[in-house]
C-alpha cells in the first residue's frame, strides 16, 4: 500500500526522521508554542488540512498550541464583493469604519471557524477566540509612518494590553485556542479596531511567555535584499534585525517588527516559515535544520 505522505522514502529513511523528531519532543513537551498561520498560507484545503493535522499533532505529543491567524488576502476578497478597494500603507490596512464590518466578519466569523472545524475533524479540540473575547486584547489606534509622511490607518490598532488568563485556562484544560486579530478600542468602548496579526500573535506569545513564535507565510524566509531569492536569512539576532526593518517592504515590516517585539518580550526564538510547503510546522519544529529565519536574542543565544 501506498501512502499520500513520503511515498519513495524507505523504511529506513522513515525511521531516521522520526529518530530525529526525540530530541525536540523531549525538549518541547509541556512548552506553549504560538503559531500564526497567514492568509497567504492558507490558499488551499489542502494547506489548510496540513496545517490542522500539524496543531493536532503538536497537541498529542504535549505540546501547547496557539493558533493565531490572519486573513489579508480572505478579507481583501470580500471588501472587493462589498465595492471597497484594499488600500495598504507601510503593511498595514487601512481600514474605514465600513471596512472594519467586514475585516470582523472575516476574521471572526469565517477564517477563525473554518480553522477550528478542520482541527476538530480530528476530535474536539479547538476553540475560537477573538482579542474581544473575555477581554483577551486592549487596542489603541495607530498611524504609520511611510516616508516621512504620517498616514491615519482609520480603525487598525497596537495591542497595549493582554490578558491572557482564558487562553491559559483552555491551554491548562488541553484545549487549543484559535485566536482572530480583532481587539476592542480601549478608549472608545464598543468600537473595534484591526490588529496586524503578526503584531496579535507576538503579543499573545509574550503574555503566555510562550517558548516559541512560529510564523508562516507565503515566502521562504526573511530575505536581506527583497526579491533577491540568494539572500535568504537562516538565523539573526534582534540586534541586526532591528538595523534591516527601516529597510523592509510591506507586509515584511510588521511581521519582522513582531519577531522583535516577541524575542524582546522573552519568547526564545521566532521563527518565520513557508507555509506553502505542506506539514512547514512539523518541519521547523521537529526537525534539525529546521527551516525559514529564525530569530533570537542575541548571537550566543543560538542553539
Ligand atoms: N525582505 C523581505 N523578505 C521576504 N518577503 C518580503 C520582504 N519584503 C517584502 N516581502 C513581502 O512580504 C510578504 C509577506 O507578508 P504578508 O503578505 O503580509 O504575509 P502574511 O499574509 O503571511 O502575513 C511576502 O510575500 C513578500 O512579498
Ligand atoms: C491592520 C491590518 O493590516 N490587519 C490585517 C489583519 C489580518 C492579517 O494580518 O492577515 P495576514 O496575516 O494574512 O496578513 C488586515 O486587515 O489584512
Amino acid at each position: 500500500m501506498t501512502t499520500s505522505s513520503a511515498p519513495s522514502a524507505t523504511p529506513a529513511a522513515k525511521a531516521a526522521t522520526l529518530v530525529e523528531s526525540l530530541p525536540w519532543l523531549q525538549r518541547f513537551r509541556g512548552a506553549t508554542m504560538v503559531i500564526k498561520y497567514g492568509g497567504n498560507a492558507m490558499v488551499n484545503e489542502e494547506l489548510q488540512r496540513s496545517f490542522a493535522q500539524d496543531v493536532v499533532y503538536l497537541h498529542h505529543v504535549g505540546i501547547k498550541p496557539v493558533v493565531v491567524h490572519g486573513g489579508g488576502p480572505q478579507i481583501s476578497a470580500e471588501l472587493a464583493r462589498h465595492g471597497i478597494e484594499s488600500e495598504f500603507a507601510g503593511g498595514y490596512r487601512v481600514t474605514s469604519a465600513e471596512a472594519m464590518k467586514v475585516v470582523r466578519m472575516v476574521l471572526t466569523g469565517e477564517v477563525s471557524q473554518t480553522l477550528v472545524s478542520l482541527v476538530n475533524e480530528h476530535g474536539p479540540h479547538a476553540v475560537s477566540l477573538s482579542g474581544e473575547s473575555a477581554g483577551l486584547f486592549q487596542a489603541v489606534r495607530r498611524g504609520v509612518v511611510v516616508d516621512g509622511v504620517e498616514i491615519d490607518l482609520g480603525h487598525v490598532g497596537d495591542i497595549v494590553e493582554v490578558e491572557p488568563r482564558a487562553v491559559q485556562r483552555l491551554l491548562d484544560d488541553g484545549v487549543i485556542p484559535v485566536v482572530s486579530s480583532v481587539a476592542p478600542d480601549r478608549d472608545r468602548p464598543g468600537e473595534s479596531l484591526n490588529v496586524n496579526a503578526d503584531a496579535a500573535a507576538a503579543a499573545l506569545a509574550v503574555a503566555l511567555r510562550a517558548e516559541k513564535l512560529v510564523v508562516l507565510t507565503d515566502v521562504a524566509g526573511l530575505y536581506r535584499d527583497w526579491p533577491d531569492t540568494d539572500s535568504l536569512v537562516s538565523s539573526i539576532d534582534v540586534d541586526e534585525l532591528r538595523t534591516l526593518l527601516p529597510g523592509l517592504a510591506s507586509g515584511m515590516i510588521p511581521k519582522m517588527q513582531a519577531c522583535v517585539d516577541a524575542v524582546e518580550g522573552g519568547v526564545a526564538k521566532a521563527a518565520i516559515v513557508d507555509g506553502r510547503e505542506p506539514h512547514a510546522v512539523l518541519l521547523e519544529i521537529f526537525t534539525d535544520s529546521g527551516s525559514g529565519t529564525e530569530v533570537h536574542a542575541n548571537t550566543e543565544g543560538i542553539a
